[in-house]
């Protein structure tokens, strides 16, 4: 790295000096020759555990209801949730000009680091180089046939792994996830940095599990206090898609690998808004 030599041209420099402008789709990886896919969705959370999984399965199921050919890129590898949720105990096979996904019950085409491993209870101690490297290849090696919307199930947070994510796919939009309980401007201000850095529009947010709806006498009762998630959207002029309540019916059903005979009404928002991205 040497200061001296640049010329403070970056197009014909070759010092990697520290005046070196990055250009966002340097970074950009290949598809496999044979992946055709329309618009590709990364569903991002400031932590694990808010839903994220839970809101990229639904999207995709709710968008292959309405007709689209939908698909999931399990970028989450060291909490890979996607197979269990759609009930997958199929391993992924390859072929030579690529791997291909394992479809689900209702066409949904999945990629996910469980569907490789011999035993997909083995915590994955991986360092994040390894791991970057497996979700690139989740792009670049994967066979995606003819996909209308490939959902990204990206690693929680802000750090390294999510950052590399972020710059090898080439994302048409992500889709933010929080909870009441985050400490949501700050998660929301990181997303919200990040995506620019990589010129990635933001759809808009979805708080999931904003409230309960008592059984009884259909009481909204917002178990982690008052959401303010409307006030830190307008702060960074996004949108909030949706709030969706915690629905045991919905967690049996994720947990149970019957996601795709789920019900999230209010999910069906944010699907609109990424049919109009
Ligand atoms: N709205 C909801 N109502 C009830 N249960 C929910 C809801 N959203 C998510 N869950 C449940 O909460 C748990 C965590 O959700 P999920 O795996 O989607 O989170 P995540 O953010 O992807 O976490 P991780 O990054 O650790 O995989 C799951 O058991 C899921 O079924």
């Amino acid at each position: 790295m040497s200061e001296e030599n640049c010329t403070h041209n970056c197009d014909s420099c070759g010092e990697n000096c520290s005046s070196r402008k990055v250009n966002p789709a340097d970074f950009i990886e290949k598809p496999n020759a044979m992946s055709k896919i329309k618009k590709v969705i990364g569903v991002v959370s400031g932590k694990g555990g808010v839903g994220k999984s839970m809101v990229t399965s639904m999207l995709a199921v709710l968008l292959n209801r309405r007709g689209s050919h939908t698909a999931i890129l399990d970028a989450d590898v060291t909490g890979p949730s996607i197979p269990k949720a759609f009930g997958l105990k199929q391993k992924a096979m390859g072929s030579e000009f690529g791997l291909l996904p394992v479809k689900t019950n209702t066409g949904i085409d999945v990629m996910s680091v469980n569907l490789l491993l011999e035993d997909e209870t083995a915590p994955v101690v991986w360092r994040g180089p390894v791991i970057a490297n497996t979700v690139k290849q989740f792009w670049t090696d994967v066979i995606w046939t003819d996909v209308d919307y490939l959902f990204v199930d990206m690693p929680p947070g802000t750090g390294d792994v999510p950052l590399t994510v972020f710059q090898s796919i080439p994302l048409d939009g992500i889709v933010i996830v929080t909870s009441p309980q985050e400490l949501v401007s700050m998660i929301v201000a990181k997303a919200v940095n990040m995506a620019k850095m990589m010129n990635v529009p933001i759809i808009g947010i979805v708080e999931n599990m904003s409230y309960v709806k008592c059984p009884d006498c259909g009481k909204i009762i917002s178990i982690f206090g008052e959401s303010h998630v409307e006030e830190i959207a307008a702060k960074f002029g996004l949108k909030v898609l949706c709030r969706c309540p915690v629905d045991p019916e919905l967690a049996k059903n994720c947990d149970v690998g019957l996601v795709e005979l789920a019900n999230a009404p209010w999910l069906e928002a944010a699907a609109d808004a990424v049919e109009k991205q």
